[in-house]
């Protein structure tokens, strides 16, 4: 829904873009940085991200795992441009001065900046008024290495195949087991998923517990693999909002169709806890799994295109790659449930904001 709202209110045509300045915006509204081409040779790649308590982070959380999630959130939309950080800026509103939060929310956001070579560099500071809640707005910059200028939604290709890094779901996992732990799974869950969800997270395995809680609190920017996808993928983006609809923004943009494949999407479970095969409700968890990787956000895992055959080894950069889907003509997110099947329309249900509840 934000998506209609920036259009009917913010978004200027790229083809107007692209004459301001004389010719500098080199990618603008709708990719996950904004490049600007100063001089020539010079790709400047800008992002920004706000964190609202109790929308991307619970008032109870450690503050060090907010200040880290800040700057990894806008760092994960360089990586997936191809860009290295530069440095970021800060702007903060504040209900009121807690000294003990921002000692720790600034322990995690340097932690974070040192990690990555992403100096703060500046920012704003304001009071939140009779605003309650705090906000973190951050603004990340960024360069890319050589002649590359980033990888537009609008450039993938029919017979392009869809790849993904790690796990995505984790990160919705965790956030489930949150809701739980604080008895308000219900919060989070359709009525009509609920059981099922719970039946799910009785029977994880406890090293699955634990990858979807690190997950949530601290995922990783995929920098390193944001820069060797250079000559390898046409289109890219982070997964912040769940599989089926971050995959919708490439469809749209360059008018493909994706088929995913169920079988591929279970693998990127079954890959890292094999146990899960041998439950009596196999099925039936794997089908919930398998909804976490399309509907769940806050993963901060790539997504990209690439043509069919290009090896995954050649971009192996310490994480998990794998195909699960290809593009061909058509339009949409579409779900492939067995090899020979016809291909099942997926509704986007990533989150929206603006909306009741997580989807
Ligand atoms: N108020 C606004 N004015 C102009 N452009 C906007 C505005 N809000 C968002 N955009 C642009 O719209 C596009 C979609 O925004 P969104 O914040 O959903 O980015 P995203 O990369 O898809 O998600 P995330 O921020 O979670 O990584 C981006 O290109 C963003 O720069
Ligand atoms: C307390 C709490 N409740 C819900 C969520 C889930 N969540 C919030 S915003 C978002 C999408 C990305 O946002 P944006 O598009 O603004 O970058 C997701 C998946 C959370 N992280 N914490
Ligand atoms: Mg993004």
């Amino acid at each position: 829904m934000e998506f209609d709202l920036i259009h009917r209110h913010f978004a200027t045509p790229f083809s107007a873009l692209a004459q301001a300045n004389g010719g500098t915006v080199i990618a603008g509204i709708g990719d996950d940085c904004a490049a600007l081409r100063p001089a020539a040779n010079h790709v400047l790649y800008v992002s920004t991200d706000t964190l609202v308590e109790s929308v991307h982070f619970f008032t109870t959380d450690v503050p060090a795992v907010v200040g880290w999630k800040s700057l990894v959130s806008n760092l994960s939309d360089l990586a997936a441009c191809g860009a290295n950080p530069l440095g970021f800026t800060l702007n903060l509103s504040l209900p009121h001065v807690e000294e003990a939060w921002l000692a720790s929310f600034s322990s995690g956001l340097l932690e974070a900046a040192a990690q990555y070579n992403c100096p703060l560099v500046g920012g704003d500071t304001t009071s939140a008024g009779t605003n309650l809640l705090k906000t973190i707005s951050i603004t990340v910059f960024g360069q890319a290495v050589g002649t590359h200028t980033g990888f537009h939604r609008s450039l993938a290709r029919a017979d392009d195949e869809v790849w993904v890094s790690g796990t995505p779901g984790l990160a919705r996992l965790g956030l489930l087991l949150e809701y739980q732990c604080r008895g308000q799974l219900d919060r989070c869950c359709e009525p009509s998923s609920l059981q099922r969800v719970e039946a799910l997270l009785g029977v994880l395995p406890e090293a699955l517990k634990n990858s979807a809680c690190q997950a949530l609190q601290r995922p990783l920017p995929r920098l390193e693999l944001g820069q060797r996808l250079h000559g390898v993928a046409r289109a890219c983006l982070d997964l912040s909002d769940g599989l089926s609809g971050d995959l919708l923004h490439i469809t749209k943009a360059s008018n493909l169709r994706a088929v995913l494949s169920l079988t591929a999407l279970q693998a990127l479970w079954l890959r890292k806890w094999p146990e899960l095969s041998e439950h009596i409700d196999a099925d039936s968890l794997l089908e919930t799994l398998v909804f976490t990787t399309l509907e769940g956000g806050d993963d901060f895992e790539l997504c990209w295109t690439c043509p069919s055959g290009q090896r995954a080894a050649k971009v192996a950069a310490g994480v998990a790659q794998s195909c699960v889907g290809k593009l061909e003509a058509g339009e949409g997110v579409w779900l492939m449930q067995h090899q020979d099947s016809e291909p099942i329309r997926l509704e986007s249900r990533s989150y929206v904001h603006f909306s009741q509840g997580l989807t």
